[in-house]
């Protein structure tokens, strides 16, 4: 074996505490902490890193998962980066703000109830308060976390107490998870940081390190262990239920059997507003591009201000049809501001709106036709409508004018004649940075008009719709009748409709459907739909709720290595609606970047209702809105009354129209003066029954309140579509 330097175990402390994360120079456990792990480590232990959080439960979640929370494919055999321990200081103790025990437990997939017991009996011995601590402990993916008391005494007291064990427990927890190519790297680690032979026997299976590089045989004999996972060789194994109910691991581990499974959500349960502020937080930034101007532009966003290439009209134009004239100048004459070119006049040339050619020059005492658009001949300077004129006399074949009759008394020198740059200037802003181009065609008008041929507009995102279950069927290649648990699949066109509908995708990829068993199907497909149609966002709708098929988001965090951001939203429909990303290699560059996931709840109404406020955002900021805040916030009256939930602020499905309110008693009133939007339900509400969408353009954002609200008073509706007249 090589003798590279010894791999020191790497330890990372999470100071936990309002006081210190205002002011980290007041905070005094750290410094003992690692004190501790130098002096009494025995030199297995790095220096640990260190971070600082408020009494948080999200902040204290996401240090600990950065930490914790291991890539899909590890690059290198010896996994670097790896952190062997998590130890938090703080937070442990009754007080309002503690909540260590509560941010951790979630985050742990195997408890370990001895380290708890031993931290607790040693510092016992010490003080009784000891017991005002509630430590957790266990492990997540290869990391063990510990929860230490916050008192710089309290930790290094209860660090003490289970020191010597850690660097074992460690490198069990490290090994756990390896594959075949990682063996060496822990074998070595495990050598190196010189953990004894019959300490490390049962660390690990007997064909992947029984011996070492150096030849030397462990003994395994007399050693005794009631680990469960004993087996490496076999990757993950389920572990045996728990018999009692107080030992079963809270875990949303999908190989755990019904038993064992967490009953109750490990996600913590966020308001809508905050889970917006969280999408937006993990959504790139928009990536400006060059695109050929056509009317395929609707939807996008232009990056920076566009100016006119070329100035609108480029020549003087006529604006109507009639005669090019030339009037005298009144400024060189007596003071009326018109001049009477009353009279008889040749008709000399003919301009029309062509491309060809530009017409002769007028010479005083001739008149030009011309029609609508087309160029003035040189020292014209007004034009007479045909309206205002007479034929005089014809050609000798009869077909044309000789000369024409002017019958309007005044005419101004300009009128009727459009300057050149007098629509649009040569260099005049026409667009500005973050405006959309609608499909209403006057952004695509300006842009062809001023000679735009390539447009700077931000990136669309690609995006993909997944559906989930194993009785969700496609109508499309299922067009019989349904039998047994069938249902038809409404999500994804009704998904993909309305991500077409937002103008805001490059593409819109239909990813099918992902079936729950082989549970494995969920993962391929996820992972192939990711990279191989370069998505930037997936969604996904069903399993993401407490089932044991709910299989979103154990996929996501142990499958795609991905990363959680919500689980869970105070919302009605739409309660357990999750939000991850996905780390991602990029082939090509080597560049890791995340895609982000939408986990949408199966219940059709849920689905659709919670893509209108959570994707929509995020989308918009893809793809480059300067304020990507979702659906347009209008105040409504509602037509009747609407029972609240008193639990969950809920998204009542409308129908928004104008109300004119005309007054039968003065019909005459400007009826817009009293018109307001008003709100009519589309009845039954079930998250079921995706029904309650149909012809609905706003969503009702009714309060969390025991009770009604009342027919005429108001509320805030967002709008999903355009206003209906009434
Ligand atoms: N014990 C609990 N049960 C449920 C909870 C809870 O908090 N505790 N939450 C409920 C809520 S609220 C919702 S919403 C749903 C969410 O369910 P899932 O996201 O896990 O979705 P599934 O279980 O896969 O399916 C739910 C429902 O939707 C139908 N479905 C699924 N996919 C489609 C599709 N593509 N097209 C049409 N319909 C679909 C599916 O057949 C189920 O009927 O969970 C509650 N349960
Ligand atoms: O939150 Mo669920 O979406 O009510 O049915
Ligand atoms: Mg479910």
């Amino acid at each position: 074996m090589s003798s590279s330097p010894l791999p020191l175990l790497r330890p990372a402390v999470l100071v936990v505490s309002d006081t210190a994360a205002a002011g980290p120079s007041t905070d005094k456990a750290f410094p003992i902490l690692k004190e501790t792990f130098a002096q009494e480590g025995g030199g297995k232990w790095a220096d640990p890193v260190v971070e600082i959080v408020r009494d948080d439960v999200l902040e204290i979640q996401r240090v600990v998962r950065s930490w914790t929370d291991y890539e899909p494919e590890p690059s290198t055999e010896s996994a670097p980066g790896l952190i062997n321990l998590v130890v938090t200081t703080g937070g442990t103790g009754f007080a309002r703000r503690d909540c260590t025990p509560e941010a951790i437990t979630p985050l742990i997939q195997r408890h370990a109830p001895g380290i708890v017991h031993g931290m607790l009996a040693t510092s016992f011995q010490v003080t009784p308060f000891a017991l005002m601590s509630r430590p957790v402990a266990g492990v997540r993916n290869r990391s063990v976390i510990i929860t230490l008391p916050g008192s710089p005494k309290g930790a290094k007291e209860n660090l003490q107490a289970v020191l010597k064990l850690l660097p074992h427990a460690c490198l069990q927890a490290a090994g756990e998870d390896s594959r075949a190519a990682h063996a060496g790297g822990v074998k070595k680690l495990e050598k190196d940081a010189g953990v004894s032979a019959s300490a490390s026997a049962g660390a690990t299976s007997a064909t992947a390190i029984s011996t070492t590089g150096d030849g030397h045989r462990h003994d395994h004999s007399h050693h005794h262990h009631h680990d469960h996972e004993h087996d490496h060789s076999h990757g993950h194994k389920i572990p045996k239920a728990h018999t009692t109910p107080s030992d079963r691991p809270q875990s949303n581990d999908p190989r755990l059997g019904a038993t064992a499974r967490a009953r109750s959500s490990p996600y913590p349960m966020l308001t809508v507003s905050e889970a917006v502020t969280k999408i937006l937080e993990q959504t790139p930034a928009p990536t400006p591009e060059l695109r050929d101007l056509s009317p395929d532009l609707t939807g996008y966003v232009i990056s920076e201000d566009i100016r006119a290439v070329e100035a609108v009209p480029a020549y003087r134009a006529s604006i109507v049809d009639g005669y090019a004239v030339i009037v005298p100048d009144p400024t060189k004459g007596p003071t009326s501001p018109t001049a009477s070119i009353k009279g008889i006049f040749p008709v000399a040339s003919v301009s029309h709106a062509q491309a060809a050619s530009l017409p002769p020059p007028l010479q005083p005492g001739e008149i030009a036709r011309i029609t609508t658009g087309a160029p003035l001949p040189d020292n014209a300077n007004a034009v007479v409508m045909v309206e205002d004129t007479a034929i005089a006399s014809v050609t000798a074949d009869g077909t044309e004018e000789a000369s024409v009759e002017i019958l309007t008394d005044q005419l101004a020198v300009g009128e009727n004649v459009r300057e050149p740059g007098s629509d649009i200037a040569l260099g005049e802003l026409i667009l500005r940075r973050g405006t959309q181009i609608s499909p209403l065609g006057g952004e695509i008008g300006v842009l062809a008009a001023a000679g735009v041929r390539r447009v700077p507009v931000y990136r669309k995102p690609r995006v993909g719709v997944m559906s989930t279950g194993d009785e969700v069927t496609d109508t499309t290649t299922h067009p019989g009748p349904l039998s047994g648990g069938m249902i038809r699949d409404s999500n994804r066109p009704a998904l993909l409709a309305l991500l077409r509908g937002w103008r805001l995708c490059d593409e819109v990829v239909d990813l099918g459907v992902a079936r729950d068993t082989p549970a494995t199907e969920l993962e391929e497909k996820l992972r192939a739909g990711v990279r191989e149609a370069e998505l930037d966002v997936v969604l996904t709708t069903g399993g993401v709720s407490m089932g044991e098929l709910d299989l979103l988001k154990p996929t996501v965090e142990r499958g795609l290595g991905g990363q959680v951001h919500f689980g869970r939203v105070s919302m009605k429909p739409g309660k357990p609606t999750t939000f991850a990303s996905l780390p991602v290699k990029d082939s090509r560059s080597g560049r890791r970047h995340q895609k982000l996931l939408f986990g949408l709840p199966g219940n059709p109404a849920s689905a659709l209702v919670t893509a209108n406020l959570f994707v929509l955002p995020c989308l918009q900021k893809m793809a480059g809105y300067p304020d990507p805040s979702g659906l347009q916030r209008v105040k409504v009256r509602l037509r009747a009354r609407v029972r609240c939930d008193k639990a969950r602020v809920e998204y009542h499905r409308v129908v928004v129209g104008v109300d004119v309110g005309l007054d039968p008693a003065n019909a005459n009133a400007h009826a817009n003066a009293n018109a307001t939007l008003v709100a009519t339900s589309t009845g039954f509400q079930r998250s079921s029954r995706v029904g309650s969408l149909a012809t609905a353009n706003a969503l009702l954002e009714l309060p969390q309140r025991d009770g009604w609200l009342e027919a005429g008073a108001e509320c805030d509706a967002l709008m999903m579509g355009m206003l209906l007249g009434y």
